[in-house]
């Protein structure tokens, strides 16, 4: 089973594969952004990829949603990841002599903080934290820092000179696992819906309520521009319920309320509580 993912070793997209598929994970396709890793799905070069959609500090990665739509993708699953933030340079590197701090988007925004107090480093986008660690150590750079996982720095033998430096000590990112082909899976508490309503008061809500008739937990709502209607929004929801029933009946009952409704993916949700527990034996099986 081939699965692509955005980074290198080390990255949390790989933890996030290790975490998700674990023994499986072994043949991994590297690639260096979001849109390649949906280009790869949609041309059928792997069977499946993770993609980062949402972080607790950083919030939502919209473009991720317009990939989903663009490259028609499935969501077959989902990961919840805890983020833990590591500063990490050349062995011997004292953090006074570090004038350059690079990492991915995602990860220096949700150090934010922590970078605002040093404000006279120089911060440089990298296309991942894995990466970006590698290269430092490979190419022996003196003085400039990785923002990484704890996981890159035993990988590639960089020394951890500020630990744990995400604003807050909690911080989680949430990964879609995503295919070609939906999953048919014979029992499913959780799915993504895309819907697109009449511009008139109340059309949003009249959907909503059938939520709540139903007993169905909304978990995350989005609206997303439509690209071609300039001010209009589509709205990305993901919804919970002990009854698949429930699910296919709300289908139904919003569909003539909806201008447009699509089935994103129908999955397990992923139990919240144990995400921490997971991930790090994870980690050792990695090592
Ligand atoms: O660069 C990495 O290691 C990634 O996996 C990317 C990424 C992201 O896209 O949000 C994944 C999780 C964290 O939120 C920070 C960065």
């Amino acid at each position: 089973m081939k699965i692509v993912i955005q980074g290198t070793k080390g990255s949390y997209h790989h933890q996030a594969a290790a975490k998700f598929f674990a023994e499986d994970a072994t043949d991994l396709l590297e690639v260096e952004s979001f849109k390649k890793v949906a280009q790869t799905i949609y041309k059928l070069q792997a069977d499946y990829g993770l993609i980062a959609i949402e972080n607790t500090i950083a919030g939502t990665i919209l473009p991720n949603y317009s990939l989903i739509s663009k490259y028609d993708l499935k969501i077959v699953g989902e990961v919840h990841l805890p983020i833990q933030h590591q500063l990490m340079a050349l062995p011997g590197t004292k953090f006074e002599d570090i004038v350059e701090i690079q990492s991915h988007p995602m990860a220096i925004l949700q150090c934010d903080q922590f970078l605002e107090h040093h404000s006279n480093i120089r911060i440089v986008e990298t296309s991942d934290t894995a990466t970006t660690a590698k290269r430092i150590s490979e190419q022996n750079i003196q003085n400039v820092a990785a923002i990484a996982s704890t996981l890159s720095a035993d990988l590639y033998g960089l020394e951890i000179i500020k630990p744990n430096i995400q604003t807050f000590e909690k911080n989680f990112t949430r990964f879609f696992v995503v295919a070609k082909e939906a999953s048919t899976p014979n029992k499913f508490d959780k799915a993504s819906i895309l819907f697109t309503t009449p511009h008139q008061s109340g059309s949003l809500a009249s959907i909503l309520n059938e939520l709540v008739y139903l007993n169905i937990n909304m978990e995350k709502i989005q609206s997303v521009p439509i690209m071609d209607k300039p001010w209009d929004y589509a709205f990305h929801v993901d919804i919970s319920f002990d009854d698949m029933e429930d699910f296919h009946l709300l289908m139904k009952r919003i569909e003539l309320k909806t201008n447009y409704l699509k089935i994103l993916g129908q999955y397990k949700k992923e139990n919240k509580a144990d995400c921490q527990l997971k991930t790090q034996e994870n980690h050792s099986i990695i090592l």
